[in-house]
């Protein structure tokens, strides 16, 4: 990447999925003979482009299936594009699924050592921090179960502590913080303001408008896998709102919803 303020650029990246209709032996027949298809491309983001300085703050946004987390994923590089590409800028430290990162049947201890070698940081600087870490999570006694045994509040818990503490430079979060009781959830919005006041970047996925203004500055917009807007939060957030408000008038007036639709 040239430009040294970009942190994360994403180049015209196409995602297409495979949808099978067919599961079982008996349906694919019946498909066959009926003339159906038996799976379909379907097209989860289409050729999107973001570009992201260091230090913003931007929250990924849309209805439900737009294609946000498939994004947040091809940004962290857990799932390639099918087209485009994406370059992430210094060290990348993502929330993207429950559970992700964490191996259930290592302990706390042990997932801390082995997650925080993942996102990056060696043993010493993981043993530095393995107090600080434990204690943000407040996993408590159970910090030498096997992290199946753990809530999900818990393991939700350990997850964001262990990615906070790697001091990412690029931190992805998708949905964290409707996990895991009210307190922990303020301690962590608390921790992504530090985080952000200190200059970081930072990319989130949440469906609560309210803390997304609150935490973000920019919102990019998808609509069924393209950028509809991407600018200030507000206008995205009220988007979403707006987008909301008409699919619940959808979903109450089905009729109305195909005559409007003509
Ligand atoms: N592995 C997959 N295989 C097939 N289809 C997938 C896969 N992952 C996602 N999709 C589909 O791609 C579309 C976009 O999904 P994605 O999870 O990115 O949306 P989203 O905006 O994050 O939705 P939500 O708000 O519900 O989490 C959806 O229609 C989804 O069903």
């Amino acid at each position: 990447m040239d430009e040294p303020r970009r942190a994360v650029v994403v180049d015209a990246v196409t995602k297409r999925f495979t949808l099978r209709h067919a599961r079982s032996i008996k349906n694919m027949t019946l498909r066959t003979l009926h003339g159906k298809r038996l799976r379909d491309r379907f097209t989860a983001l289409d050729a999107v482009s973001v570009t992201i300085d260091v230090g913003e703050a931007v929250a990924l946004v849309g209805l439900n299936g737009s294609g946000k987390s498939t994004l947040l994923k091809i940004i962290s590089g857990v799932m390639p594009p099918d087209e485009g590409s994406v370059r992430v800028r210094g060290r990348i430290a993502g929330l993207i699924e429950v559970g992700a990162g964490l191996h259930p049947d290592l302990t706390g201890r042990e997932n801390v050592f082995l997650n925080g070698a993942i996102l990056g940081m060696d043993r010493e600087e993981t043993l530095r921090k393995f107090d600080s870490i434990v204690e943000f999570a407040d996993i408590g006694r159970f910090l030498d179960q096997p992290v199946r045994f753990y809530s999900s509040g818990m393991f939700m818990r350990l997850a964001f502590s262990i990615a906070v503490h790697t001091d990412p430079d690029v931190f992805l979060i998708d949905e964290v913080l409707a996990v895991g009781d009210p307190l922990f959830r303020r301690k962590c919005i608390e921790r992504l303001h530090e985080y952000r006041d200190s200059g970081r970047t930072m990319v989130v996925v949440a469906h609560d408008a309210n803390l997304l203004r609150q935490l973000c500055t920019r919102g990019v917009f998808l609509e069924d896998g393209r950028v509809r807007w991407d600018g200030d939060i507000d206008t995205a957030a009220d988007m979403l709102l707006k987008k909301r408000q008409e699919r619940r008038r959808a979903e109450a007036n089905p009729s109305g919803a195909v005559e409007a639709g003509r």
